[in-house]
């Protein structure tokens, strides 16, 4: 295995300042992970051919028509039995190679994915977790603005009142009137982050916004979410960029093969993870 390109060690850590130890004791839990299991239902994922690895036979060719594919239902355990709690002025980071299951994991949390097994308790409106889900490729940033703002339970009035700094903040310029999937996915990533923090939520989840972000992004981000969790909200952010963690994220967790193998102080788990990176890495010369 190489190391996936994302994973970015050396990453502007210079213009990021080291998490101040604020003492500030964390409140009551905002978010209950129970044994969680999520398990994807892929249709069609059966091998093409036979165990042999031989083409099937004429007859069954014939009968076919000449499709390769075999169909059947095939499963993908992405996450098997986490369970942590997370509490209000917490700030989370996520890190896992490619596949290990964190993008699953947040789903989960947001209510967009449902578990096959456990579950997930969530203080305050989970409604207010999914704002990814809701914005539209077809549709312009302007009109995503709103749509992600209605999600985060504002009122359409509010939402207007907010525009220009939505927009300000997400520094696209004019392209807050294109569509969105005609957006770089940092130009995305930056408005999805904009929106998701312009009302202040329970429970905020950053996917790579700030690592496809500018320093300057960056810096402005890492304040709004200081000022969540100033306001007692949890944040989650999934990144593969171990500096952007160590420096806006009290604690990690590890997520590998759909398992939490380590939850613990950012630096402990930054530092072991990077270990078996490098030690996988080593391995697959
Ligand atoms: N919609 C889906 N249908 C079927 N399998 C899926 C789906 N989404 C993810 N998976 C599988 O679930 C597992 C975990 O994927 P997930 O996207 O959660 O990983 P990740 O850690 O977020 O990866 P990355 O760092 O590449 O974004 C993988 O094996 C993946 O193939």
């Amino acid at each position: 295995m190489s190391i996936p390109e994302e994973i970015d060690f050396e990453v502007d850590a210079d213009d990021l300042t080291p998490l101040a130890e604020d003492g500030k004791a964390l409140g009551s839990p905002s978010l209950v992970v129970d044994d969680l299991y999520v398990t994807y239902r892929v249709f069609g994922g059966k091998r093409v051919g036979n165990a042999t690895g031989q083409k099937p036979g004429v007859l069954k060719r014939f009968l076919s028509g000449g499709r390769t594919h075999v169909g059947g239902v095939t499963s993908v355990e992405a996450i098997k039995g986490v369970s942590f709690v997370a509490r209000h002025g917490e700030s989370i980071g996520v890190v896992g190679i490619n596949g290990s299951g964190k993008s699953t994991l947040m789903r989960a949390i947001a209510g967009l994915i449902p578990p096959t097994h456990g579950a997930v308790y969530v203080s305050g409106d989970p409604s207010l977790l999914g704002v990814n889900a809701v914005l539209m490729g077809s549709l312009t940033g302007e009109r995503n603005v709103m749509i992600g703002g209605l999600a985060l339970g504002l009122t359409p009035d509010e939402v207007r009142e907010r525009f220009d700094e939505i927009v300000d903040f997400s520094g696209i310029g004019d392209a807050i009137y294109l569509p969105m999937k005609a957006y770089s996915s940092g130009m995305g990533a930056r408005l999805r982050f904009a929106i998701s923090s312009a009302a202040v939520p329970d429970v905020l989840m950053i996917d790579e916004a700030l690592a496809t972000g500018d320093a300057a992004f960056r810096k402005k981000s890492k304040a709004r979410i200081d000022a969540i969790r100033d306001q007692a909200g949890t944040v989650f952010l999934v990144s593969h960029s171990l500096a952007t963690i160590e420096s806006i994220c009290s604690r990690t967790l590890w997520v590998h093969q759909g398992k939490l193998v380590m939850d613990g102080p950012s630096a402990e788990v930054c530092a072991a993870y990077k270990a078996f990176v490098r030690a996988q890495d080593g391995a697959s010369r």
